[in-house]
């Protein structure tokens, strides 16, 4: 039998960005290819290309840059069916594993022990029918809920949402504003007049380093 391999974009050593594990040292595993297109993807570089490797093979690279967490992202991870044996393994040889996925694929499958930060495409993005409601269903203590928002009418959208479905005792939320497009002293300001139940994020990695491949 072959052995099992995914398609991956990158790999590289850098501190969390986002998500309640911001700052932490992490490697990033990027899996190529997304059945999505959101409007202000930053990482549309991962929707093709990328080098075939085997889970050994990516566990061996992730092993040398000595960290503890571990982010699986894209792309869309879970478009390729063998990331849920990588987050096993990942689980297995000890390390802290948490993944981006963009909500719109079942997250059923992933290991317990991996921390699910499941986005909800807001308008903005041009994917908003893409969301699978039921994953708020299978939520567990660990995971997050994030919402990247372009503009009030986003930032209305996922209010209503969190209303209609009490995403507040579902998940803890992340509310974090598309890079350049919603100043982050503007989001901030909406969330403190409504009071909201989220914890906003801006994306430390893009604030120390700019918006670009392998940081
Ligand atoms: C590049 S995606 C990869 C994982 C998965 N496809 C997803 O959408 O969650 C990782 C995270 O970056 C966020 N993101 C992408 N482009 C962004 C931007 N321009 N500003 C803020 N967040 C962005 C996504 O919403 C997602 O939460
Ligand atoms: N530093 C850093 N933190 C991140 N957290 C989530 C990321 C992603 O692209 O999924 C990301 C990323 O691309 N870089
Ligand atoms: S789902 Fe994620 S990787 Fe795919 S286009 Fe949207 S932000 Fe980019
Ligand atoms: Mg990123």
């Amino acid at each position: 039998m072959r052995a099992a391999s995914l398609r991956i974009t990158e790999i590289f050593h850098s501190l969390q960005g986002e998500t309640s594990r911001i700052g932490l040292p992490t490697v990033f595993v990027r899996l190529t290819g997304c059945p999505l297109r959101c409007t202000w993807c930053d990482s549309a570089y991962a929707f093709h290309g990328g080098e075939t490797m085997t889970l050994d093979a990516i566990l061996d690279k992730v092993a040398g840059f000595g960290a503890r967490h571990v982010c699986v992202t894209g792309g869309e991870p879970l478009a390729q069916k063998p990331v849920l044996a990588l987050m096993r393994m990942l689980c297995d040889a000890g390390y802290s594993v948490s993944l981006e996925t963009s909500g719109a694929l079942p997250v059923d499958e992933v290991d317990p022990r991996v921390s699910r930060i499941v986005d909800l495409k807001a308008p903005g993005s041009g994917e908003v029918d893409k969301n699978l409601w039921a994953n708020l269903d299978v939520l567990r203590p660990g995971d997050e809920i994030k919402f990247v928002l372009a503009d009030r009418t986003d930032y209305d959208w996922a209010c209503r949402v969190i209303r209609e479905y009490g995403l507040d005792r579902r998940a803890p939320i992340l509310f974090s504003p598309v890079w350049e497009s919603l100043p982050p002293a503007t989001l901030a300001e909406w969330v403190l007049a409504d009071h909201l139940p989220v914890r906003m994020q801006v994306q430390l990695h893009k604030i120390l380093w700019g918006e670009r491949p392998g940081v």
